[in-house]
């Protein structure tokens, strides 16, 4: 579907173009900035309300600074669509997010204009200031550096760690620009947000700040002297009239704002006098995410990333599949935690920042104080549930694989070395898909089961996960002083009639899904369901292929492993996760261990980056899709023959 630009953005190539027009012209190009992504995200999808709401900001910012020698980073990067189309990326945006296209989140392999590579909240002030100072070595004293950062990633625990370092570097040239539009994907949360929502409202400050600030920007041609007389009244008014020092000026960083991030008139006069004020800055932007799109405005998390719609109407696409449909993991492990919160008192749920990513939303409806999002802050989530494990609770805490990455020594030092019995469900695990690569939970088989005090399940199918989780809660599980990760993947899974009824698992114990003769495929997870496949096509080939589910990477069933390599010495290890150091990698251990000579095969992701797509594209690509595995077990079985 041809999606045409209006007529000043079909001008713009990149920034350069866009700073030959007249700031006048800046209002009308951000109307057709605004336009152009509402076409095309109507048509293919992505993240959409973020990037509305900072339209006028990516021009501003464009127009005023010299990128891309002036570093600009966007944190997380999903509200970057404005920032690609203007930086060359206009013609290709429709590839955006789809297999072989552009990313979805700025990239440095992608552009020179993508400063720097984000999707993980919080990193943009960090990398900012590392431009900044590694700048300054080099003697550049007129490159910017610039972080873009939303209040939501502002509640990162790295956001502070950066501005901390920032307010020690008074010559360190860094402007961040806090986009304030009280939203994470859900509604933001914590004691920043009142904080910002309390300096946004305070109308005295606001009005002699703008007094104050007029008189600065009228004195700026006075030269630097004036402008410190006048920035020293301008503090201390502020120190007064706040009753508290600015909470970024308590940490050095010179504030400015709040001012309205959709006048990009005002943007463009407030940047450029913020570019001849030497040291960090913070300048407070508040914004309305889903911006010139009403529906997006109003249902803010539900347009954070809602798929494809109909522009005019505002209907987002839904398939209405005729058949009853299985539903998403995310969905299962929601009702599951009501069912088992309703049965065990001591059940509680932590989030950070995902409630209705992960599906922790049903929970804090159902039972709010039983429940907690802790804004964007995993590391805290993960040591907050330990804090609550001693005292009890029985404490799942659902984080997706990939930002689990950001927590990895909580677990280590807040709950396993302490023994906690905390229950980790890792949402998202696999192949993300669209998302790419700083998305994919790839690595947590592997950084999981390494860990002493720590059980490893992945369910094939929702009854799995239900007794898994039923099991994870148990009195006698939770008094093993183990915890409990649970990995599944993005997406549906099998089962349409998935309420069953919970059956305890007994820890360790896989299952044999299919018997065989030829050869024997051991799967963990919802891959498992590529296995059933596998075995169909094996079998029209005459090849009688078994099929083990193992449940549990750790411990790992080793009854099961034993009769496995006593009757088949032909193995294949199938997994949505890292080869190195994954389930594949377990099973081999087992193997040399116990001195079997069997011939092993493991399928699952390659020790590369692998880019964005549909997962089925990416289980493809690395071999692991059903005919991928059953091509594996042919040439296994076909190469004995032949030798
Ligand atoms: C470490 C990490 N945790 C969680 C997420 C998921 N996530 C993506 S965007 C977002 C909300 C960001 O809010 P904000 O920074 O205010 O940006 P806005 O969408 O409001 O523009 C979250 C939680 C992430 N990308 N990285
Ligand atoms: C940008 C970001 O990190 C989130 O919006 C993420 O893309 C959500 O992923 P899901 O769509 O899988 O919930
Ligand atoms: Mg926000």
């Amino acid at each position: 579907m041809l999606i045409t630009p209006g007529k000043l953005l079909s001008q713009i190539n990149t920034p350069d173009d866009l700073r030959k027009f007249d700031s006048a012209d800046l209002p009308q190009v951000s109307q057709e900035l605004r336009q152009y992504i509402i076409d095309l995200v109507s048509v293919y999808g992505g993240h959409f309300g973020a990037s509305l709401g900072v339209v006028e900001l990516t021009v501003a910012l464009h127009y005023v600074f010299n990128t891309p020698t002036d570093q600009l980073i966007w944190d997380v990067g999903h509200q970057a669509y404005g920032h690609k189309i203007l930086t060359g990326r206009r013609e290709v945006f429709h590839t955006n997010r789809l297999y072989g296209g552009i990313s979805g989140f700025p990239k440095r392999k992608e552009s020179p204009y993508d400063a720097f590579g984000v999707g993980h909240s919080s990193t943009s002030i960090s990398g900012a200031l590392g431009m900044a100072v590694g700048a300054q070595l080099k003697g550049l004293k007129n490159q910017h550096s610039i972080a873009v950062i939303g209040d939501g990633a502002m509640t990162g625990g790295m956001a502070f760690e950066a501005m901390n370092h920032a307010g020690s570097l008074a010559n360190t040239n860094m402007l961040i620009i806090l986009n304030d539009n009280c939203m994470s994907i859900d509604p933001n949360v914590g004691a920043l947000k009142e904080y910002l929502t309390d300096i946004t409202t305070s109308h005295t400050y606001n009005r002699v700040k703008e007094e104050v600030w007029n008189l600065l920007g009228k004195m700026s041609q006075f030269g630097k002297s004036a402008r410190e007389i006048v920035s020293r009244v301008e503090d201390g008014l502020k120190a007064t009239l706040l009753r508290q020092s600015n909470l970024f000026e308590s940490l050095n960083l010179r504030y400015f704002g709040p001012i309205d991030g959709h006048d990009v008139d005002h943007l463009v006069h407030v940047l450029n006098d913020l570019k001849d004020i030497p040291g960090p800055k913070l300048l407070h932007c508040v914004t309305v995410k889903g911006k010139g799109f009403a529906p997006a405005e109003k249902d803010q998390t539900k347009w954070h990333a809602p798929g494809k719609f109909d522009k005019i109407t505002g209907e987002i696409f839904k398939k209405i599949p005729d058949t009853p449909q299985p539903p998403r993991y995310q969905e299962v492990f929601g009702h599951t935690l009501v069912e088992l919160a309703e049965q065990n008192p001591k059940v509680v749920g932590v989030t950070p920042a995902m409630p209705s990513g992960s599906s922790m939303n049903l929970l804090m409806k159902a039972m709010p104080e039983r429940a907690f999002d802790v804004g964007i802050a995993e590391q805290h989530a993960v040591t907050f549930s330990a804090g609550m494990a001693t005292q009890g609770s029985v404490v799942f805490c659902n984080i997706y694989s990939t930002f689990m990455q950001r927590a990895y020594d909580q677990v280590v030092h807040d709950v396993c070395i302490q023994e906690l019995p905390v229950v980790f469900c890792l949402d998202r695990a696999g192949f993300a898909g669209a998302d790419g690569p700083t998305h994919h939970g790839a690595y947590d088989i592997a950084y999981m089961r390494c860990i002493p005090n720590m059980i490893v399940a992945s369910p094939m199918n929702e009854q799995e996960l239900r007794n898994m989780m039923y099991t994870a809660q148990l009195d006698e599980t939770q008094n093993g002083k183990q915890a409990f990760t649970i990995r599944y993947p993005r997406g549906e899974g099998m089962m349409p009639q998935w309420r069953t009824p919970f059956e305890k698992l007994e820890i360790g114990k896989g299952r044999k899904v299919k018997d065989g003769e030829d050869v024997a495929i051991l799967t963990i997870g919802h891959i498992g369901n590529y296995a059933v496949k596998s075995c169909q096509l094996l079998e029209n080939a005459g090849i009688s292929a078994a099929h083990y589910d193992l449940r549990f990477v750790k411990p790992l069933d080793e009854e099961l492993l034993h009769e496995v390599f006593q009757k088949f010495d032909k193995v294949i290890t199938v997994e949505d996760g890292c080869l190195q150091g994954g389930m594949g990698s377990a099973v081999l251990e087992f193997m040399v261990d116990h001195g079997y000579t069997s011939k092993l095969k493991r399928l699952g992701i390659p020790d590369r980056i692998v880019e964005h797509g549909e997962q089925i594209e990416l289980h493809r690509e690395c071999g692991f899709d059903p005919e991928g595995i059953a091509k594996t077990a042919r040439e296994m079985v076909h190469a004995v023959v032949y030798s």
